[in-house]
């Protein structure tokens, strides 16, 4: 198992967002997270990077509780992509993807050549290589967004967690990342935790889902168990219509409500 919640609560002031949630993630598998606004997806992700205390329960990582992991070791088992990000400083794209690079380097302070060359690549997945040398500050949200993805595949941990990885990008860039994405699963065995708004995007490229409703209820399974219409639609709170197209399923909001 490559990370795992046992009975695991959590809550925010009086309001139970999630209730003994029992869930085992596999290396190789892509999960995406989904449910409303506000149900409590961001803060389940904190909780499975270690950023945030639980209230009851315990999150696993390899079989062992992530309290019991130092805090270095933690950063070559999981990176962790935020849902938003400020930059304070003019760190060029090159230094903020080689700082990714860090976990690495035990006491050494200065990267090597492996290191470019790593965030060199990783660059290039994002396509944004040609970015290198320019202030982060000046990058538009799509570009920062891309140069945030390399950075976290520069960390080359097995365990990928994301908070909206597609958040800013344009159509063909939220296809070309989240595939990417997929495509680390399937071949590299990497494990890919995602949360996403996008149904057809999130059922094309993963491999598993875990609905929150945001009461404290959850379903996790494969995708075509959970993601299924009369699911989805008590899940999100509104009609949702799936369509075979071909191999692909469409999910669309049934408009007929309004
Ligand atoms: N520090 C806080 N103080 C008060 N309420 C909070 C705090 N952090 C989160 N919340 C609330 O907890 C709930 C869950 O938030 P969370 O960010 O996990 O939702 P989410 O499912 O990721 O939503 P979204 O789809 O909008 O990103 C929300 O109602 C939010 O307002």
């Amino acid at each position: 198992m490559m990370i795992g919640t046992h009975n695991l609560s959590l809550s925010i002031g009086q309001r139970q967002l999630v209730t003994d949630l029992n869930w085992q993630v596999a290396e190789g598998e892509c999960w995406s997270i989904i449910g409303r606004n506000g149900a409590g997806k961001s803060t389940l992700m904190r909780a499975l990077a270690g950023l945030r205390g639980v209230e009851a329960g315990h999150v696993a990582l390899s079989g062992k509780p992530l309290a019991e992991w130092p805090l270095a070791e933690l950063a070559r088992q999981r990176a962790f992509l935020a849902q938003s990000r400020s930059d304070a400083f003019a760190y060029s794209v090159i230094e903020t993807v080689l700082s990714a690079r860090h976990p690495y380097h035990g006491n050494r302070y200065w990267e090597d050549s492996d290191d470019h060359a790593i965030a060199l690549k990783s660059l290039e997945a994002m396509e944004v290589a040609d970015l290198a040398g320019r202030d982060v500050r000046t990058l538009s949200g799509g570009e920062r967004q891309r140069v945030a993805i390399a950075a976290m595949l520069a960390q080359d941990t097995p365990l990928l967690l994301l908070d909206e990885p597609a958040n800013a990008l344009d159509l063909a860039h939220q296809v070309s990342v989240m595939n990417i994405l997929a495509r680390l699963c399937r071949e590299q065995g990497k494990t890919a935790v995602m949360i996403g708004h996008d149904l057809t995007l999130a059922h094309g490229v993963s491999t598993h889902a875990l609905l929150l409703k945001g009461d404290g209820r959850w379903l996790a399974g494969s995708k075509d168990d959970v993601m299924r219409e009369d699911i989805l639609s008590d899940y999100l709170g509104h009609p949702i219509e799936v369509i075979q197209h071909g191999a692909r399923s469409i999910f669309i909001p049934n408009e007929n409500t309004l």
